[in-house]
């Protein structure tokens, strides 16, 4: 139904009314535009006549006794609202008293406005009309209308507010410089939590159920904040609102998780409430703060701040400390500079608020605090205005009113999760406020709905931010100052960046790999195959010609003695004896065919692996996990993939060994020579061995005695019966099991004695007729360490073309691409994994953050000095423009 203040003023109860509710509305409009205070009473009497005419020379009469202004306004025919107007003319009588001359504590901002020292909001936002406005169109009363009509989203002709949620956003964004300082703030909460370097934020508290979070939705026009009874708001949840007009999408991030873009409303809040009941029960609540970001051209730009709901008493299953708890958190967030956001629900006393208790023992003088009063459906009209019109705390930046319940009916028509609520509920408010035009109608002096809420808060937080300008500054200097300090003095001015840092370490390690490749080639490689391959020739003799086995302690001395009388008679053997050639083909046959190409491979590819290991170790990489696990995996899967083609054709060019192998005199001298050495050096080992078990026999004197009697045994000399687990000739079973470990020892060294005496004497001196070699048949060793010694010649060629060369060109390319590849928030990760690197990175990052910001925080004051001027100008044309169409409510 339209309603236009005509309309209003024709309903029969109304028309009583009107002349007395003229009078004391003016006077009240006059005393609420805080620019006017400051004006002496002549002025007072001029601005009244100027604005009502000759009606307005008997409401001046009237104003100079407010006290009977007020009676006169309570006997008006319309009961209801000659209460409140008494109640608020009896409020002003007061104060006016206090300006007479009366000693009444008040606010310092109250005393400001009476002294002339009007703040900057007062010029752009007090009220309709003021004495600086003599030329200004319309009467007062309609500007009241427009106030209140626009309070519940109509227009001051009484139309509905016609404008879609994006568009009264956008008229919203009047205050730049309010997104400006909010993206610094983000900023400065990135260089760290520190008191001083914050710009403030506002901050929602209230008890719980006192309609916080459908405050916080009704802002933001989506239902997005964890609901339940199990105390779902356990940690700060810092909401920063981002007007984005040219975009269509409505989405929220939550910037510390990177869970990207979140359109869907409901996740949002499925995350909060995962969030916030992680926090322990144990611990009722944590100081850790959520981040969220909500990106809509349906909202304005702000910060705030939504605590855990107060409790009067905590719940049987809640722990006990839990109040003082959720009181302290609060305490923290609601200090200066941060503006308190304190919500009360109307059908509580307010007396009994406990966000006002808690907000006045920090604001004592409500210089700070918006007082909101939810629910004002569920209490008598009259009754609303009064709690409205509350007397009791001041508060400089006023109270609200709201209705921020979505009606269930209506909630189902819309999709949970995405569809935007606010004119749902800006409907639902202004049909509550519609039906009860005599209170919160156009002449109302109470300021109730949404809309007007979301743009006191966008106008408190521009005041706020713009007046700690200056200190935060300051403390920006301050800040930048010791950065550059420790700068200098601790890293010398090196500046440094998480990419510049992983490309220095890249360059210095594949410097050092290059340095490395120098010294690791034919060589080297060489070096790896011949020594695998001698322990090969030393494991093929063993088993084929030194295998005096010492295994059983019942083994049958004649076998025993048989080996080692063949070995020992091998030099005088016959060199046609086909036993000696089966030996030494099959040992020969064992050599070239175990595989060569795999083994030569791999022990080639394991070296490099492990020299690429150690150079990590010796470079920035080692203490970065990541880069570790990148270069080796790098390097491991080179080496696997160049491995398989290498070992399949290396083992095609060892085949010729594989058939026939001639050994000529200066291979055979290199061959008696390299495994006289090999020989000497297992005797050594073996020496070394033996003394070790003798030591662990208990000494040289035990391990003769249990040797001796292992030896008896062997010889038949002492006969064993039943079961020796147990140990036997009065020794345990570890003894006897030891004692067979030095003789064998003891054997190998006799017959590696043997061997090397034989090696070196003349008859192994030459490989014999070229054409048989024959030689070899009684000096295997020689012959077999040449054979190896063909077999690794072969490898190394191949291996030093096929695998290094190839490994050392692909292996740096390989880095190079794989770091390249990097997304920044990994290198980023990656240079922080050293803690040295992080401080220094911290700091410089710390400087250039703080440069940064500071920069922008000056051309900030310089835009707020230029701003503050056109604001002033802009919001005397906003006020003109109350006086015709638009809506221009008091905001402070
Ligand atoms: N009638 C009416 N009910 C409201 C209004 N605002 C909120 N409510 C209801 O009050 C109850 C509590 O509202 P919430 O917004 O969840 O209150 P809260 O302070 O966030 O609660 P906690 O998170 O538990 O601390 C809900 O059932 C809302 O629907 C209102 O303006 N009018």
């Amino acid at each position: 139904m339209y309603l236009g203040p005509n309309a209003i003023h024709n309903l029969p109860a109304v028309r009583h009314a009107s002349f007395a509710r003229i009078i004391p509305n003016l006077a009240m409009k006059l005393l609420r535009v805080p620019a006017m205070m400051g004006m002496g009473m002549l002025g007072l009497v001029a601005y009244i006549q100027y604005q009502a005419g000759q009606g307005a020379a008997y409401a001046a009469n009237l104003f100079g006794k407010a006290t009977e202004a007020a009676t006169g306004a309570a006997s008006g025919a319309y009961e209801g609202a000659g209460g409140i107007f008494a109640q608020i003319g009896n409020g002003w009588a007061k104060t006016k008293d206090d300006v007479g001359g009366i000693k009444v504590e008040m606010p310092q901002w109250m005393k400001d406005i009476y002294e002339g020292k009007t703040s900057q909001e007062d010029g752009g936002s007090g009220g309709s009309g003021g004495p600086n406005e003599p030329k200004q169109s319309g009467s007062g009363a309609v500007g009241a209308g427009a106030a209140t009509a626009g309070a519940f989203a109509l227009d001051a002709d009484g139309e509905e507010d016609e404008r879609s949620p994006s568009e009264a956003a956008q008229d919203d964004q009047m205050m730049l410089l309010t997104r400006k300082m909010i993206e610094i703030r983000s900023l400065l909460q990135t260089i760290g939590q520190s008191d001083t370097l914050t710009l403030p934020s506002i901050v929602v508290v209230g008890s719980q159920s006192s309609g916080k979070s459908s405050v916080l939705e009704a802002i933001v026009g989506h239902e997005f904040l964890p609901k339940g009874s199990n105390m779902v708001t356990r940690r700060p949840i810092e909401l920063t609102l981002v007007n984005t007009p040219r975009a269509h999408a409505e989405y929220g991030e939550f910037p510390a998780l990177g869970l990207g873009k979140i359109t869907d409303f409901s996740q949002i809040q499925k995350t909060l409430t995962d969030l916030n009941l992680a926090v322990p029960v144990e611990d009722c609540v944590s100081d850790d703060p959520i981040q969220l970001k909500i990106y809509s051209p349906n909202v304005p730009d702000l910060s705030l701040i939504d605590l855990p709901g107060y409790i009067q008493v905590e719940a049987f299953d809640q722990p006990t400390e839990l109040k003082t708890k959720i009181q302290d958190l609060c305490d923290k967030y609601i200090q200066p500079p941060n503006v308190i956001l304190a919500i009360s629900a109307a059908d509580v006393d307010l007396a009994n608020s406990t966000a006002l208790r808690a907000s006045r023992r920090v604001d004592p003088r409500g210089e700070r605090t918006i007082g909101v009063v939810t629910k004002m459906d569920l209490v008598d009209p009259v009754r609303g205005a009064q709690i409205l019109a509350d007397r009791n705390y001041p508060l400089r930046l006023g109270y609200v009113g709201v209705v921020c319940k979505v009606p269930r009916e209506t909630k189902s028509l819309f999709s949970k999760g995405s569809a935007n609520i606010t004119s749902l509920i800006t409907k639902n408010e202004a049909s509550y406020f519609n039906a009860h035009p005599e209170i919160y109608g156009p002449d109302s002096t109470v300021t109730v709905g949404t809309s007007n809420l979301r743009k006191k808060l966008m106008h408190v937080l521009e005041a706020t931010m713009s007046a700690s300008l200056a200190t935060t500054s300051e403390a920006i200097h301050q800040e930048l100052a010791e950065a550059t300090y420790e700068f200098k003095v601790q890293y010398n001015e090196r500046s440094l960046s998480a990419e510049s840092y992983l490309a220095e370490s890249l360059d210095a390690f594949k410097h050092a790999f290059r340095a490395f490749s120098e010294t690791f080639g034919r060589k080297e490689v060489r070096d790896i195959v011949k020594q695998e391959l001698d322990q090969q020739v030393l494991n093929l003799l063993a088993q084929r010609y030194w295998n005096r086995p010492v295994e059983s302690l019942r083994l049958a001395d004649e076998v025993a003695d048989s080996v080692q009388e063949q070995i020992e008679n091998l030099p005088k053997a016959d060199p046609e004896d086909p036993l000696w050639h089966l030996k030494l083909d099959a040992s020969t046959s064992t050599l070239t065919k175990l595989g060569i190409g795999r083994l030569a491979t791999s022990i080639t590819a394991q070296a490099l692996q492990e020299s690429v290991q150690a150079l990590i170790q010796q470079s920035t990489f080692s203490s970065h996990p990541f880069a570790v696990q990148t270069i080796s995996q790098a390097s491991s899967n080179i080496l696997k993939e160049l491995s398989y083609d290498t070992a399949d054709e290396l083992e095609i060019c060892v085949k010729p060994y594989k058939y026939r192998v001639e050994v000529s005199p200066e291979e055979w001298r290199q061959g008696r020579e390299n495994i006289s050495q090999v020989l000497a050096s297992e005797l050594k080992d073996c020496e070394c061995a033996t003394r070790a078990v003798e030591e662990q026999l208990g000494g040289k004197r035990k391990a003769k005695d249990v040797l001796s009697f292992i030896d008896r045994v062997r010889k038949g000399e002492v006969v064993l019966e039943g079961n020796t687990a147990a140990g036997a000739g009065g020794f345990s079973a570890a003894l006897l099991a030891k004692g067979r470990e030095a003789l064998f020892l003891r054997d190998r060294a006799a017959i590696l004695r043997l061997r090397l005496t034989a090696i070196k004497s003349r008859q192994c001196s030459h490989p014999g007729p070229s054409n048989s070699n024959s030689t070899r048949y009684l000096c295997p060793e020689p012959f077999l360490d040449a054979v190896a010694s063909k077999l690794t010649s072969t490898a190394d060629l191949f291996l030093d073309a096929e695998l290094l060369s190839k490994f050392y060109y692909q292996f740096p390319r390989k880095l190079e691409a794989e770091f390249r590849a990097l997304d920044a928030q990994t290198v980023e990760r990656y240079a922080r994994e050293d803690p040295k690197v992080r401080r220094h990175l911290d700091v410089v990052r710390r400087k250039e953050m703080l440069e940064f910001v500071l920069k922008e925080m000056e051309g900030l004051r310089e835009l707020e000095r230029r701003e503050g001027g056109r604001r002033l100008r802009g919001g005397k044309a906003m006020e003109r423009e109350v006086g015709g169409k638009r809506k221009g409510w008091g905001i402070f």
